[in-house]
This record gives C-alpha cells, structure tokens and sequence, in this order.
C-alpha cells in the first residue's frame, strides 16, 4: 500500500509511520529506552495489568471530559511532556507542538534543552498555557536566568526533573554516536558558554548526549536546590520524576506545587517499577495536599482512564506527540491530541462516567500476570512492526 494512504489510527501506528521516515539516528534518540530496556517495555504492559470495571446503564449523552490543572483549564486530562530538540523530528519543532496545544486546549511543557527558544515558542502561540521543565545546571546563574526569562516570557510553572542526576545509559545512543544534528542549534543557550558545541565535541566516543549532560548539569542536586529554587521564583514548582512515598512526602514538605510521577519514559534507570505502578503509592502519600500527575507509558484513552482512577489528577504524553510531528507537523499532533481525546471520551462513557470527577478507584482491577491468560504483552517491536508491513 502507498505510504500517502497510510491513515494511523492509533499512536501505536504513529510511532510505526514516524520509524520508517525518520534517520535511524533521530528516531532510536526518541525510541529509546535505558539498558535492556525492560521498563521500557512495562511502562506499557503496566497498564495492560489493570483491567477496567465498568458500570452500565448510566444515561452518557451529555458527557464533560474537560478539567483544571492547576488552575489551567484543559480539554481533557492530557499535558504534552516536555522533550529535547524537537526540530529533528520537523523543521517546526517545538513551534508546532505548542500551537496545537494551544488549539487544543491542553498545557505543553518545553524541556530547557528545546531547539526553538523558550521566547520563540511562547510568540508563537500566546493564547496557549506552557509550562517551563529546568534542570539544575552546575552554574547556577545558567539555571536562574532560564528561570528569570520563563517568567517573563508568561509561562505558568517550572517543571523540575529530578530523575536525571546522571543521563540513562541509552545503548543505541552510543552505537549511533547520537549528536545534535550540524544545522541545529539549542534554542535557549545561543549567546552562552552552554552552547550546543559541547554536545559535538565528543561525537567520536559514543552518545553526545551522554557528555554534554555530564559537563553541564549538577550531579549533587539534593532537596536544598528545591529551597533554593523557590528563593528566585514565584512560579509553582512541580517536581518531576517522583516514584516513590517517601519522596512524595519530602516533595509535599518542601512546599512544591505539584508531583509528576514519572521514570522518564523509561530512559533513565531500567529495571526500576512501571510508572503506573507507583501511582497509588506516591497519591497515599500525598493526601491530597498537593495534584499527582504521571507520565511515561500512556499510549491510549483507557490508560488516561486508569491512572485518573488510580488518584492522578492527569497524565503527560511524550513519545506520541514526537511521533505525530515527525509524520505530520502540527497536523500530526493535531491528530495525535485528538486519536487520544476520542478514546478517552469513548471510554470514560463506556465505563460510565460523565465527567472526569466520577472516575474513581473501584473502576480498576489489577490483575496478576497469571490471571490474564497471555503472561507478557505482544512484545513491543511485534506490535511496530504491524502497521509497516501494511504500508
Ligand atoms: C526524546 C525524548 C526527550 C526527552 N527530553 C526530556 C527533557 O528534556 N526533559 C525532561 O524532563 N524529560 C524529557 N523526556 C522525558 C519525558 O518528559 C517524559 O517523562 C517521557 O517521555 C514520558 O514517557 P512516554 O514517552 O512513554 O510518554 C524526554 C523523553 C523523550 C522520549
Ligand atoms: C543533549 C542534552 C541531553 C538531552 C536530554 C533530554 C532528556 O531528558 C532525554 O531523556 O533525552
């Protein structure tokens, strides 16, 4: 079949179609996981364990999908996560991705490391909400004057990732030698010492990624640097890559205005729990003081549906979004948002719910491996390889 009549129907389909168009390169830094890649994997099958518990007869013909995120109205429980150098998946890059947030009325989180500045993206789409993600730079004037221009530029809330003291040992990164392409550069560093050649320099040895990481960002960050933070700015401060209670209760401590429950999409420590397994623990701990959030895995509606009934107040998206603007640009993650607003409309009506308040916990069952007739999930690359073959 012709590539041109290819219509992906499901993000699953999106990561096939945007595989076979982009440089291997590009498209394992994307793909990737750390190691072995076996959280990489049960992000996914991590949702396919918890099964759902529908309720029927409950009158669905006005459903309302939409809710608020900290203080932000958004279509539907669905935050763009944020992701480095999005142009080499589209010359648009993150100028895209931010104005179909905005058109869809869901928040976009830039990563610091974006390839259009976080001042570019902000013009490009004012009426949309943005969040600002900040890693902590061993210079920490690098780090407050990221903080000064977000502010000023009108984004609402930094996101803090605290996953990635070190970067994950990504091994394709290393074969392929990753480098940021010659022809981009990192948008928010183009006049300072952090500029984007470091991440060349070392192309010979392995993962440019992995040097560039290593030289700049601060490896003894602790929960002084939260401190500290809050000391320089008004924004909130959400706190991302927390899987566990006890740091849950040390986020909520220290005054931080919300967690995202995340394992960076698998891309950092390998071997560690499936996020969606660590929901429950770290919205005990947080008694409601302050919203969880979670990423990494969320590939459906029905997984929105899950994580909302396991007490997040919403997830973040990552790889899909990179996936729609590799085929499409804007148009792709247009279509993206929407494959997942769909599904998750269809479903919280086929669990019988009418609005986001009435999902809740006794609407998902965990089930054993063993009690679910086939023990693992179509391995991931069977799964990818499907929609190629049809093209
Ligand atoms: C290509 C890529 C780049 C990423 N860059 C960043 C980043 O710059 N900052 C950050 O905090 N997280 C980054 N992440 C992690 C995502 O924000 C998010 O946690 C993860 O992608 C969620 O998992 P998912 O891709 O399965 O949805 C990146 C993820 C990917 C796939
Ligand atoms: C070249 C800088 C490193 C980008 C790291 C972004 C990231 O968090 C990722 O997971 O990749």
């Amino acid at each position: 079949m012709d590539e041109k009549q290819f219509t992906p129907v499901n993000t699953y389909e999106y990561q096939a179609l945007a595989k076979s168009k982009l440089p291997k390169m590009i498209y394992d830094y994307y793909a990737s996981g750390a190691d072995d890649q076996y959280t990489l994997e049960d992000n996914m099958a991590g949702f396919r364990r918890i099964r759902l518990r529908p309720r029927v007869l409950v009158d669905i013909s006005v459903q309302d999908i939409s809710t608020t995120l900290l203080g932000i109205s958004s279509s539907f429980p669905l935050i763009i996560a944020p992701a480095a150098m999005q142009k080499m998946a589209h010359p648009q890059g993150e100028i895209a991705v931010a104005r179909s947030a905005a058109k869809n009325k869901v928040i976009m989180t830039l990563s610091s490391l974006s390839t259009y500045s976080l001042e570019e993206v902000a013009e490009s789409s004012p009426t949309g909400p943005k969040w600002f993600q900040l890693y902590i730079y061993k210079d920490r004037l690098v780090t407050r004057k990221l903080v000064e221009r977000a502010e000023k530029a009108g984004y609402k809330a930094l996101v803090l990732t605290v996953d990635a003291q070190r970067l994950g040992r990504r091994e394709a990164d290393i074969h392929n030698k990753f480098t940021l392409p010659q022809h981009l550069t990192f948008g928010n560093f183009k006049n300072w010492t952090a500029s984007d050649d470091k991440i060349r320099t070392k192309k010979s040895q392995g993962s440019g990624i992995e040097s560039y990481f290593a030289t700049l960002m601060d490896p003894s960050v602790t929960w002084k640097d939260i401190a500290w933070l809050k000391t320089i700015t008004k924004l909130p401060i959400i706190l991302k890559g927390i899987t566990t209670a006890e740091d849950a209760a040390k986020a909520v401590e220290s005054g931080v205005a919300a967690i995202i429950v995340s394992n960076h999409g698998a891309r950092q420590l390998d071997g560690m729990l499936a996020t969606i397994d660590c929901v429950e623990e770290v919205v005990g701990a947080v008694r409601s003081l302050i919203p969880v959030f979670m990423d990494s895995g969320v590939r459906r509606g029905t997984d929105i549906i899950k994580a909302l009934a396991l007490g997040a107040q919403a997830v973040c998206v990552g790889r899909p979004i990179l996936w729609g603007l590799a085929v499409s640009g804007e148009d792709g993650v247009d279509d993206v948002i929407n494959l997942l607003r769909n599904e998750f409309h269809l479903g919280m009506g086929l669990v019988g719910c009418r609005s986001v308040n009435e999902i809740h916990r006794r609407m998902v069952k965990r089930q054993n491996d063993s009690c679910l007739g086939v023990s693992r999930s179509p391995k991931y690359d069977e799964r990818l390889s499907q929609p190629i073959a049809r093209l």
